[in-house]
This record gives structure tokens, C-alpha cells and sequence, in this order.
């Protein structure tokens, strides 16, 4: 069963196809997401997790489909226009600029509603940010540059998190760190679509799982079914 009855999520995904000039990508994603939910996107290598986030956040050459973000479509949207509806976009490789300090590479994006994080409340749920303010992008960990990534994009005022891959090449403290973060916000009503490929962690901070396979969502699990889907997941993850 793909469909879920939710009464009106925050974004609904129909039918979301996507390209890299001739390449074609996305064959037809459907997805939706309650406000103040945390969804991940499981797939093998490749099957487009990633590409859908792009799809989302409108930096696809091409997309067609719909995508109702508060009730907005925004298929024709620019990723701008996107951004001021409240979506966040960290992107795997996080970009973070070397050479800028911690706080230029924080203060870089620009608020986009009201309602983002403060500079405190930010340092509050990443301590060592604080810490770090003067230091060039250069010299931080892998587990700070993606501290720093959320951290920014929680100052803008989005609302609805796109997150790639979160914990990828971190140390088990940091990834635990980011997911006692990813609660931490669920709790504060944030709403996050998540691509994982730890499964476990995904386990330990979503309330659903989608599938992805050669572009399409194959299947959906709720957490709490989750050890009991173990053997299908299995076969479409091969973990
Ligand atoms: N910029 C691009 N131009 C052309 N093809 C691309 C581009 N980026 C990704 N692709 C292709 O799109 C397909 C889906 O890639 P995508 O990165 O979305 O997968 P993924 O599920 O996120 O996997 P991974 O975990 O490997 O990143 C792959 O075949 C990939 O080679």
C-alpha cells in the first residue's frame, strides 16, 4: 500500500518525474508528508533519493508531475519561490565554504520567513558551533560541517527539512549527536524528509519509511512495523 489517508499534508507528491537534460530520472514518485512528521527515502545506490530532494526543491534541468507544498503547487516554481514557502534544503555535500568563518558560513543564507532559529538557539542544539564561530569552513570536522549545514538552515525560517544523507562518513557519537538533534525538532514541530542509507538511524528518528527504486516509491513501512517488514526490506535494500 503506497497511498496513505493523512487529512491534508503539508506536501503531497503526485506523479513526479524528473530529468538531467536527456536523462530521465524520476519515473513518477509519490510521497506525502504530515506536518511535524519525519519521513526517510530508502533506496540502493542510485535509485534516486537524491534526486528527488532536487526534484522538490526545483534544481532538476526538468520535472513534471505535482508537488503541493501548504496547498501550493509548485511545480513551476523556481527553487527561490520554493524556499520562501519554508523549505530547507541540506544537500550531502553540505556546502560549507572553506574559506569562511563559521559564523559568515551560518549568517550565509538569508531568513526567509520569520520563525527561524536564533544565533543561541542554534548553539544550543550544536554546542560546538559555538565554539567554533572564528574557525575557517576548512578546519572542522566532517561531524561540524554538518552541524553547521543544519544549523544554517534552521535560521532561515524553513519549516519543511529536504536532508541528504545526514550521518554519511561521521563517527558513531556525532551520528548519534545528529539523531538526538532530528528529535529534538520533531518535537519542535518541524516537519523533515529524510534520504538515509543507515538504516538503523533512520529506524531511531522516522515515523515512515518510503522505498525507492529505479525512480519510483515501491512500497511505504511505518516505524512501527519496521522489525516486522525486516525480510521485504531486505530484498529491496539488500542489507
Ligand atoms: N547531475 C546529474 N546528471 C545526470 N545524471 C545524474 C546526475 N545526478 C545523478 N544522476 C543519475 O541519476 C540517478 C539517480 O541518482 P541519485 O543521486 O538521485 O540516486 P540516490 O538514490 O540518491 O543514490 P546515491 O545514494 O548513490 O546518491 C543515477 O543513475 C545517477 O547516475
Amino acid at each position: 500500500m503506497l497511498e496513505r489517508a493523512s487529512a491534508t499534508p503539508l506536501m503531497a507528491v503526485k506523479n513526479l518525474e524528473a530529468w538531467y537534460g536527456e536523462s530521465h530520472i524520476l519515473h513518477g514518485i509519490d510521497l506525502d508528508i504530515a506536518e511535524g512528521e519525519v519521513v526517510t527515502l530508502l533506496g540502493r545506490n542510485g535509485a534516486g533519493k537524491t534526486t528527488a530532494l532536487r526534484s522538490i526543491m526545483g534544481m532538476v534541468s526538468r520535472r513534471t508531475g505535482s508537488i503541493r507544498i501548504g496547498g501550493k503547487q509548485t511545480i513551476g516554481h523556481t527553487s527561490r519561490q520554493i524556499a520562501r514557502l519554508g523549505v530547507g534544503y541540506v544537500p550531502e555535500e553540505r556546502g560549507i565554504y572553506a574559506s569562511l568563518t563559521v559564523k559568515e558560513n551560518l549568517h550565509l543564507p538569508p531568513r526567509i520567513r520569520p520563525g527561524g532559529l536564533s544565533d543561541e538557539q542554534i548553539f544550543e542544539l550544536f554546542p560546538n558551533i559555538r565554539e567554533r564561530l572564528a574557525s575557517h569552513g576548512s578546519k572542522l570536522s566532517g561531524g561540524e560541517q554538518q552541524m553547521l549545514a543544519l544549523g544554517r538552515i534552521l535560521r532561515t525560517g524553513a519549516q519543511l527539512l529536504l536532508c541528504d544523507e545526514l550521518t554519511e562518513g561521521l563517527a558513531p557519537v556525532i551520528v548519534q549527536q545528529i539523531g538526538a538533534t532530528l528529535r529534538a525538532l520533531r518535537q519542535r514541530g518541524f516537519t523533515i524528509l529524510l534520504v538515509e542509507s543507515n538504516f538503523r538511524f533512520a529506524q531511531g528518528v522516522a515515523d515512515r519509511h518510503y522505498i525507492v527504486e529505479q525512480g519510483r516509491i515501491v512500497d511505504m513501512v511505518d516505524n512501527d512495523d519496521l522489525e516486522h517488514s525486516l525480510p521485504r526490506l531486505n530484498r529491496y535494500l539488500g542489507v
